[in-house]
């Protein structure tokens, strides 16, 4: 018998939030390498949050997470908003080229192979001769392809995604999804907000159901049940910002590594 493999993510007890108001707390759990991932869960869940955190942009309030198997920086990221400034007068070509920047340097110029490499990423993308469009010019969906190109010149073996598809049209969701597959056959590990459940159960192996907690995170057949999707909804209700205290009782659930915390507490943000 072989020892299970380390996990790729390790997550303890680990509370997130935004001037020490949790906006995600008593998460815990193991993501193993090459998982594929989906992040659910209803509005304002936490589900950005728990991204940022994983991306290491927000810090902990309390627990951690712990990669072992990751060398520092090794994560590739596409936050939800466009980081890009459209007004910026910059062609498509170097807003991709900027994928290649940790081998690159700030003010390193591109090796031939490395001009090919940007080449390549768009070709992948469906985006060949958009090189030299300026980044403000293209349409939501183009957009989107490009983001995704200048990802693939990360070479991460962390990919997070927030929301990829919101805002898309299907013909590029489908392409997008298609290059997500594509990542976590070569065994990349891969975490993507996703709201379409339908789009969820058709690909993602494994789902996280956030709503300020867990609420369930396994097999996503076992995860997606009106049971838990009422269970996340009812938390969410219940949840208000500006409360000054929070006594959310959970009862225990069958598929729930993550929910060992589900009990009575005190947090700030709460209402009864
Ligand atoms: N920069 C911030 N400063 C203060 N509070 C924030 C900030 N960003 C998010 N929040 C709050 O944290 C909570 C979780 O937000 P988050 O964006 O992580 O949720 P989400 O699940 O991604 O929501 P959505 O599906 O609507 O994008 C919300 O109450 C939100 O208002």
């Amino acid at each position: 018998m072989h020892p299970a493999p380390p996990p790729f993510i390790r997550i303890e007890n680990l509370t997130l939030g935004y001037d020490r108001h949790p906006a995600v707390h008593h998460l815990s759990g193991d993501i193993p390498a090459g998982a594929l991932v989906a992040v659910i869960g209803p509005n304002g869940a936490g589900k950005s949050t728990l991204l940022k955190g994983l991306a290491g942009e927000l810090r902990p309030i309390g627990g951690r997470i712990v990669m072992p198997g990751l060398p520092p920086g090794a994560l590739a990221y596409l936050p939800q908003r466009g980081e890009i400034d459209h007004s910026f007068p910059v062609s498509v070509f170097d807003v991709v080229a900027m994928g290649l920047w940790r081998e690159v340097g700030a003010f390193g110029g591109l090796s031939r192979t490395q001009r090919q490499r940007v080449r390549d990423a768009l070709a992948a993308v469906g985006m060949s001769g958009f090189e030299a469009r300026p980044i403000g010019s293209l349409s939501g969906g183009q957009l989107q392809r490009a983001r995704f190109a200048r990802l693939m010149l990360q070479d991460a073996p962390l990919i997070l995604l927030d929301e990829p598809f919101a805002a898309i049209d299907s013909r590029t969701v489908d392409d997008l999804v298609q290059l997500i597959l594509g990542w976590h056959r070569e065994g990349r590990t891969v975490l993507t907000v996703v709201h379409d459940l339908e789009q969820v159960r058709r690909h993602f192996p494994t789902c996280l159901l956030l709503s300020r907690e867990p609420v369930a995170f396994g097999p996503t057949a076992q995860v997606l049940t009106p049971d838990m999707l009422a269970r996340a909804r009812r938390l969410s209700e219940a949840f208000d910002d500006d409360a000054p205290e929070c006594h959310i009782e959970l009862p225990p659930t069958a598929v729930s590594p993550t929910d060992e915390h589900a009990h009575h507490h005190n947090h700030a943000s709460h209402r009864h």
